[in-house]
């Protein structure tokens, strides 16, 4: 008789997936050095085919990672009315296993925290000022990084100012940004009951904003999928090794709209780990609501046999985010949004 392991009933609605394996470490995680010559022309490259980079010489103090983190170990750690307490996330605030408010389910808890300019929004209060002061220290870092990133960006594609990309993140004061601290508790439970089975930490999906920058502690779990088959609709999930040296930078929908699809926006997804605690801390860069999300025009103009068409419809981030917040995690946001290729001319003999 074949009996079926069933999962407990604390990972119900919870999908497992396959445990990840030292064969899905990804070895050509493109790494980018900020501080080198020719760093504009590799973030273009490392965006264009995978939509992330790993980047270093980031001039990232361990401290300002090191106070958030602890902070936010110990909210995590602080008994569960305190932390309810801080919840639920109506976006933000403390989350428990719901990521959105469309059903999404997961392996982890988190706060998710507004920004306002430089600094934490009086709109999501911080549990504390000692996590404040440290959020507020490291969202400094991470809008020196955007700002360092995108101008690389704009540089590599040849768009000027350098700054018309980084400035609607970092320079206006109603541009959307977020912080997200993520923690994916060990899940111990799967391990004798289903040894090849892992909770789903965090499902697939892309972010919609223009750039998410994220650092993590030792533990893996962050897959990503490669692009190369498109074609055939499926994907290949590898595993990104973690390394808290240095950060990962992810493109967004936005920024690949933004480039005409240049820049690919990358699915990406945490698998929780069995046995040991994940955290992570992710600041997502977005411009200001009314900022019109269509392709610049100097990537439009001077396309050889002339002018390169848009391949999206026009909208707002605000109409974007909209429609984004009342969509599934996985759902693929952009896909509406696509225009249809204008029909090949025939040729008259
Ligand atoms: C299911 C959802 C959670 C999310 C809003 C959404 O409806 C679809 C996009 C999700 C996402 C992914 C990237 C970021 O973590 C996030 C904060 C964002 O801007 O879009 C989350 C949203 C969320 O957790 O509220
Ligand atoms: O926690 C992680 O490592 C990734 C989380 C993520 O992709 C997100 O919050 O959008
Ligand atoms: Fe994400």
């Amino acid at each position: 008789m074949v009996v079926l392991a069933k999962p407990p009933a604390a990972l119900e609605q919870i999908s497992l997936v396959r445990s990840p394996s030292v064969g899905d470490n990804f070895t050509g995680v493109p790494v980018v050095d900020l501080a080198a010559p020719g760093a504009a022309r590799d973030v273009i490259r490392a965006c264009e085919r995978f939509g992330f980079l790993k980047v270093v010489s980031h001039g990232v103090g361990e401290g300002v990672v090191g106070r958030l983190e602890a902070e936010a170990v110990r909210f995590f750690a602080s008994p569960q009315a305190v932390k309810d307490a801080h919840g639920p996330a109506s976006p933000f605030g403390y989350g428990n296993k719901r990521i959105g408010r469309n059903g999404d389910m997961g392996w982890l808890e988190y706060l998710l925290l507004a920004i306002d300019g430089e600094s934490l929004s009086r709109a999501s209060p911080a549990p504390s000022s000692s996590l404040r002061d440290a959020a507020n220290e490291y969202v400094g870092a991470m809008r020196r990084m955007a700002r360092t990133v995108l101008e690389m960006v704009a540089e590599g594609l040849g768009v000027t100012p350098r700054g018309a990309l980084a400035d609607m993140v970092v320079a206006d004061a109603a541009s959307d940004q977020l912080l997200r601290l993520n923690h994916y508790p060990p899940c111990p439970l799967l391990q004798n009951l289903m040894p090849n089975c892992s909770p789903t930490g965090f499902g697939e999906h892309t972010d919609p904003q223009l750039i998410s920058i994220l650092h993590s502690n030792s533990t893996s779990g962050l897959q990503v999928a490669l692009h190369h088959d498109d074609a055939a609709g499926d994907h290949q999930w590898v595993t990104v090794p973690p390394d808290p040296t240095s950060f990962l930078v992810i493109v967004g929908d936005s920024l690949q709209v933004m480039t005409n699809g240049r820049l690919r926006s990358v699915r990406h997804r945490v698998v929780a780990n069995k046995l040991k605690s994940r955290v992570s801390m992710i600041y997502f860069g977005g411009p200001p609501l009314e900022q019109r999300i269509a392709p610049l025009r100097q990537l439009l103009a001077g396309g050889g046999d002339g002018e390169e068409q848009s391949r999206y419809e026009e909208f707002t981030w605000g109409e974007y985010k909209k429609a984004a917040y009342l969509s599934r995690l996985g759902d693929n946001r952009l896909a509406p949004f696509h225009r249809q290729p204008p029909p090949v001319a025939k040729r008259h003999a």
